[in-house]
């Protein structure tokens, strides 16, 4: 009997934990995202062992890869979540995560997702705004529950990172300053069914310097220090999440895990309570490949484009923050190289993968890997240009599971109808 593979043992890059993917593409057809369990818990092993000795939740941030089987691997590795929709609450629940090791993050949460989540039993609310602080004082009131609350404050750091995913500026939405996170404490018996006692900081995403995170550590550290000196009560410290991954060979320098705890235990030194962090990409980006085919070489006037059967629906991040993904032909290498636009068939100029990107030459039919999108791949797909959802398969030691199937054109169009049936407004 043969062997069971280790993970990546196959030698050729063909392989991801042991299957093969040009086997696995034939079989669950294409564009397919791929994950690697073998390399999830590989990660979750190194940040357990980074953070090892401190009182630390891992909240893994759901919107990076809320796939039910990536969220269920987390809940096994002993992991929380941080959602910030009902949506991610009810996956989160769904794949076994302990409702008790849930915070729940963002500037809109409305009154029936805040119900929802008291409902569940949540950990801990991140809060955004006074507004918001009120609106959970009024609906755990109302439901006769006491919720557990951290301020969200804004470090006005600048994270060093795309303008769109830097969250910790002073002119970003979240967060509130550190003098209106003082009047909360100050003001904390107004809300009886409000336990403020929490500080929480996330400063973007994609970080790859350590600089900024020690800024904000600072920061809230000296702010924890300066409440407890006050007498206010302070239990958890959440530092969010951030850390970056290399999507580029000799570009991207990624902050080493062990440095960023290292940085987390000096900034936090001497505070007694629970550590929170929430990585999300960090932990799954590089477990994921895109693997798709090649529809078709058209030599345009100016450019030769390889045509690709994924498109911006399925990965965004090329379109919309310009960012630059390894693609590889599976076979072939050998072949001369030859310069592409590597596009979808999505009517867009934006559905581009990469420009000028120089590949072994490709044809028709050819397998094509995107990699490292396991975080924010799938998590951000459309149906635009009413293309159905891609699948999404888990691998580990030579197996397989579908996690989510192609989705099919019917359940596009479920729940909608011609306009026929009109109803007086
Ligand atoms: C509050 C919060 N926590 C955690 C994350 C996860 O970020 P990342 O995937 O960069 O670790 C985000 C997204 O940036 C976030 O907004
Ligand atoms: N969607 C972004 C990350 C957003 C982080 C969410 N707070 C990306 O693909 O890089």
């Amino acid at each position: 009997m043969a062997a069971v593979p280790e993970a990546d043992d196959c030698g050729e890059r063909t392989c991801v934990d042991g299957v093969d993917l040009e086997a696995l593409a034939r079989r669950l057809g294409t564009p397919l995202h791929v994950y690697s369990a073998s390399r999830l818990r590989r990660r979750a092993a190194e940040l357990r062992a980074a953070l090892a000795g401190l009182d630390a939740l891992v909240c893994y941030a759901v919107k990076a890869n809320p796939n039910v089987a990536v969220l269920a691997l987390m809940a096994d590795e002993g992991f929380g979540a941080d959602i910030v929709s009902a949506g991610e609450l009810r996956r989160s629940l769904c794949a076994g995560i302990a409702s008790s090791r849930i915070v729940f993050s963002g500037v809109g949460k409305t009154a029936d997702e805040i119900a929802e989540a008291l409902a569940a039993g949540i950990g801990r609310f991140n809060v955004e705004s006074r507004d918001e602080l009120d609106l959970l004082q009024r609906v755990a009131r109302d439901r006769g529950q006491v919720a557990h609350a951290s301020v969200r404050v804004n470090p006005d750091v600048d994270a060093g990172t795309h303008a769109k995913i830097a969250t910790g500026k002073a002119e970003n939405k979240f967060g509130v300053e550190p003098n209106e996170a003082w009047q909360w404490f100050a003001e904390h018996a107004h809300r009886p069914n409000v336990v403020l006692d929490g500080l929480h900081v996330h400063i973007g995403s994609q970080v790859l310097e350590l600089a900024p995170f020690a800024r904000a550590f600072e920061r809230i550290a000296v702010l924890a220090r300066d409440l407890l000196a006050a007498g206010h009560a302070i239990a958890c410290i959440d530092a969010g999440g951030g850390l970056g991954v290399r999507y580029r060979e000799s570009h991207d320098v990624p902050v080493d895990v062990g440095d960023y705890a290292r940085t987390l235990r000096h900034a936090l030194r001497g505070f007694g309570g629970r550590l929170i962090v929430e990585p999300g990409r960090w932990l799954v980006a590089e477990a994921g490949v895109l693997l798709t085919r090649v529809i078709r070489v058209k030599h345009g006037a100016r450019r030769r484009f390889l045509v690709l059967d994924a498109a911006m629906n399925d990965l965004q991040r090329p379109s919309l923050y310009d960012a630059w993904h390894a693609i590889e032909p599976l076979h072939g290498r050998e072949r001369e190289r030859v310069v592409y636009d590597v596009v979808g068939p999505v009517c867009e100029t934006g559905d581009t993968f990469a420009r000028a990107r120089e590949l072994p030459r490709c044809e028709e039919g050819d397998l094509v890997m995107i990699e490292t999108t396991g975080a924010y791949g799938a998590s951000m797909a459309s149906t635009y240009n009413s293309r159905p959802l891609a699948a999404e398969a888990m691998v580990e030691r030579g197996r397989y599971a579908v996690v989510r199937r192609r989705q099919h054109f019917d359940e596009m169009l479920a729940g909608e109808q011609p306009a026929g049936d009109w109803q007086v407004a």
